[in-house]
């Protein structure tokens, strides 16, 4: 990256920072999309603390997501996940990086839409099922037919995830510049 290019960079988060006067910024999205790592670095860009709903509800329950699906069932780790949500959206200056289902929920969407500016980070089928192959740590595409499933869950959620403010494409580059073009394009929306 050349010097000018970080200066520009560095002037958009500070300038974004100053529009979005404390407001929580929270990424929705398929599993595999990016929102904890690609939310990692908007928050560090932003100055802003990070937040992955996924780990605070895996530090509230002292369990793993996989261990609570098992043992407590999808409907109470929905609960606990809106729970989670609607404490931490009262926090200021945050980037809340939420599980792929939690926005599909109608009542955690709500809470989202009242109290937050939402970003929809999309991607592909092919990149989504190639980045989530990499672990095996989401219950829901512990199936016989994964690739299967993960299609069956875009055609079912990704009209409710075009209901986010915005939709970044989370593009194969280094997750820095998702992060930049998440900025971007936030920047694009509060000029409207
Ligand atoms: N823009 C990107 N380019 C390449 N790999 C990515 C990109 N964004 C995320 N990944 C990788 O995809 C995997 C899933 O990312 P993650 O942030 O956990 O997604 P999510 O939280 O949306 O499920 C991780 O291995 C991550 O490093
Ligand atoms: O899409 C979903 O319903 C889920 C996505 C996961 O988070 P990521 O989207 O961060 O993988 C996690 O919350 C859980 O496995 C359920
Ligand atoms: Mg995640």
């Amino acid at each position: 990256m050349s010097k000018t290019d970080g200066g520009s960079r560095q002037g958009r988060a500070r300038a974004l920072a100053g529009r979005l006067n404390g407001r929580p910024l929270v990424l929705v999205g398929m599993m595999g999309a990016g929102k904890t790592t690609v939310g990692r670095r908007l928050a560090a860009r932003l100055g802003r603390q990070f937040i992955d709903s996924d780990e605070e509800i895996e530090r509230a329950a002292q369990m793993s997501i996989p261990e609570i699906f098992e043992q407590r069932g999808e409907g109470e780790f929905r609960a606990g996940e809106m729970r989670v949500i609607s404490r931490l959206l009262k926090e200021k200056d945050i980037v809340l990086a939420t599980g792929g289902g939690a926005f599909v929920n109608p009542e955690t969407r709500a809470l989202v839409k009242a109290g937050a500016l939402s970003v929809w980070l999309k991607a592909d089928l092919d990149v989504l099922f190639e980045r989530v192959s990499r672990r095996s740590n989401r219950p829901l595409l512990k199936t016989a037919d994964p690739r299967g499933t993960l299609e069956k869950l875009i055609a079912d959620r990704y009209p409710i995830y075009a209901e986010a403010d915005i939709t970044v494409m989370s593009r194969d580059v280094p997750q820095d510049n998702v992060a930049a073009d998440v900025i971007t394009a936030l920047l694009d929306h509060l000029k409207n």
